[in-house]
């Protein structure tokens, strides 16, 4: 009973724990999230990360992304600031300290948007996250996706079509991710997530209420 009171006090001390969502550009991985942060209002918080790349018509510095330029952002790591950073598709993309603490400081569950080195270079840290990669359906839907986007060039969509296979393949690995959603009908991805997430979104609710 006693160590059962201690291991919750720890645990709420400790704050929830964040998420982590990977899989090829345009699995659909923003689109859950902002189902997630919009239904979840006061319970995930976005970790906001730097990138190189240039900002999309719609996206907000702050918001989506810092848009910074490769000298800063080169910088900012050498100086040690980010807990880990990936070239992807010409850019650079990173997650910093300041961010991830940013969420946690407000006893929020932190999300983390990254790529597969993102996912890898997590592992070697202490951010202890719940894993979730969202793969597509099939390699001609993430296609089609990724085109009526209109976001990308056409190199920058076949670098990510060519990122996008080795990804797929990777995920399938066993014990990489602890929850495994294709994204084919947009709800049913949806309810699975928040299946996987009900436990930990239940902890901040309880946390939150005492
Ligand atoms: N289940 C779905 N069915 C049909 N279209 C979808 C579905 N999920 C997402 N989309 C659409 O596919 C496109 C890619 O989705 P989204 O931008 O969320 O992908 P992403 O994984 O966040 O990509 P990136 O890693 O490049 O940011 C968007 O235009 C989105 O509206
Ligand atoms: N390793 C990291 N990957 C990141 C980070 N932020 C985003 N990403 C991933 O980059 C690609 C492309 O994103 P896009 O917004 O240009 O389409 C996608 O797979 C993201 O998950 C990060 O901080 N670190």
């Amino acid at each position: 009973m006693y160590l059962r009171f201690i291991s919750r006090v720890f645990s709420a001390m400790a704050g929830p724990r964040p998420v982590v969502m990977s899989g090829p550009s345009g699995a659909g991985k923003s689109t859950l999230l902002k189902k997630l942060l919009k239904e979840f209002d006061g319970v995930f918080g976005f970790s906001v990360s730097h990138t190189t790349r240039s900002p999309r018509p719609g996206e907000e510095n702050g918001k989506d992304y810092h848009y910074v330029t490769r000298e800063v952002m080169q910088a900012a790591i050498a100086k040690g600031e980010f807990i880990e950073n990936a070239e992807f598709s010409g850019n650079m993309y990173g997650t910093s300290k300041a961010a991830v603490q940013a969420v946690q400081a407000k006893n929020l569950i932190c999300i983390l948007d990254i790529d597969m080195q993102g996912v890898n270079n997590i592992k070697r840290t202490d951010l202890n996250p719940i894993y979730v990669s969202i793969q597509p359906p099939s390699m001609e839907t993430l296609e089609k996706r990724l085109r009526d986007r209109k976001t990308e060039s056409e190199e920058s969509l076949q670098k990510r079509l060519r990122a996008a296979k080795v990804d797929m393949e990777i995920s399938k690995e066993p014990g990489l991710f602890d929850v495994l959603i294709v994204n084919d009908d947009l709800d049913l991805a949806y309810g699975k997530l928040k299946d996987a997430l009900l436990e930990e979104i239940q902890k901040v609710r309880d946390t939150n209420k005492s």
